[in-house]
């Protein structure tokens, strides 16, 4: 439905976006992701053509968009701060658009109460936008986004301003009625649960460029850079060398873990490091000389916990087979009601799944 083919921008020196390439299938949600500055509102401007790209081409339902205007394309897009007339009632909000197509006043009457109903605003067309709360604008927003049946909704950290409760309430109507629409949606977001809890697919954005797209469960079970593992969720990041065969990760220090495959050509690799999520470390009972199965075996001595309510982070310092004292590591501890946690001091040993130690590059901004 959409394809984003090595779109560059550049404001005077500024590279704002650059060669970013992705597709949004037909029906799909994807979010742009990413912390201030990456690009993501300039990608989005111009999807909809309220920005022209340096460089590169796009295409909305095949078909080239780089010179067509925004009103030509098809789509709708919805704001951070809603950008309601506040001179206009509620109603007359939702149909501004519809008048300007010259809609006839029937059906306008029709499309935008259907509109208000979809979001949750029956009957309060009268109201004036200043008579509501900034969830209710934020819906009219909306209304006005969905009344024109656009094929794709942009939508630019549109629950930014909204308080947590009504930002995870918002979030998933937006999901539901995006679904049951069947609209192609773009979702601009810095915050990684609202990405994580909407999106089909998520782009990660990093100084102007795409770090990594995937479904929320590949993005964060198998991050590919150094970013992206650190900006999703907690990750232990170690520092260290890949041996020849790409299997063996050896830190400073003289740890050695066996790792995941899968690292991009050498051609692409900036540094590596070795991410591994906290989650992924689980604590052996005492007495365990060896990991279970393929898993890395690991010693070492805790040296801080910190109590988190479901569970609590314990930092352990790992001790090399020689006795060395090497690198930290970062593990989540499940709370048992009634059980003790490790203490500091306590010599512990884990395991971690070859799987669960990710090769990771950073890729450079
Ligand atoms: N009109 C402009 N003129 C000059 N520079 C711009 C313009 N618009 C954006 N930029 C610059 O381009 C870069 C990317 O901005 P953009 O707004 O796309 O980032 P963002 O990821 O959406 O950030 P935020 O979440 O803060 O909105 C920034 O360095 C920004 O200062």
């Amino acid at each position: 439905m959409i394809e984003l083919d090595a779109i560059g921008k550049r404001f005077g020196t500024v590279d704002a976006v650059k060669s970013v390439s992705l597709t949004v299938g037909e029906g799909e949600f994807v979010s742009l992701l990413g912390p201030s500055g990456c690009g993501k509102t300039t990608t989005l401007r111009i999807i909809a053509g309220f920005e022209s790209p340096t460089s590169g081409r796009l295409r909305i339902g095949g078909r080239e968009m780089n010179d067509v205007p925004v009103e030509r394309r098809g789509l709708s897009m919805v704001f951070q701060n809603y950008a309601l007339f506040p001179h206009l009632s509620v109603f007359e909000n939702v149909a501004f658009g519809l008048r300007l197509k010259r809609v006839a006043k029937p059906e306008i009457e029709e499309r935008v109460r259907k509109a208000l109903d979809q979001v949750g605003l029956a009957g309060l067309g009268e109201r004036s936008p200043r008579q509501l709360s900034g969830g209710q604008q934020q819906r009219v927003s909306l209304a006005r986004g969905l009344v024109v049946n656009p094929a794709v909704l942009l939508m630019d950290e549109p629950l930014s301003n909204l308080d947590l409760k009504l930002r995870e309430q918002l979030r998933d109507e937006i999901r539901t009625l995006q679904r049951s629409l069947g609209m192609t949606a773009v979702y601009v977001t810095h915050d990684q649960g609202e990405a994580m809890a909407m999106s089909d697919r998520i782009a990660v954005m990093h100084g102007g460029g795409i770090e990594q797209v995937g479904t929320p469960r590949d993005i964060y079970e198998r991050p590919s850079t150094t970013f992206v593992a650190s900006f999703i969720g907690h990750c232990n990041l170690l520092p260290g060398t890949l041996d020849a065969s790409g299997r063996l990760f050896r830190t400073p220090n003289g740890v050695h873990l066996r790792v995941a495959s899968g690292l991009p050509p050498s051609s692409e690799r900036g540094e590596i490091r070795l991410a591994i999520r906290p989650e992924t470390v689980r604590f052996l009972a005492d007495g365990y000389e060896r990991a279970p199965g393929d898993d890395n075996l690991i010693s070492g001595r805790v040296r801080d916990i910190v109590y988190l309510g479901d569970v609590a982070q314990v930092s352990v310092v790992i001790m090399t087979e020689g006795g060395r004292v090497a690198e930290t590591l970062n593990a989540a501890w499940r709370i048992v009601r009634g059980e003790a946690t490790p203490t500091p001091g306590d010599v512990v040993r884990l395991s971690v799944a070859t799987a669960d130690c990710i090769p990771v590059f950073d890729r450079g901004a």
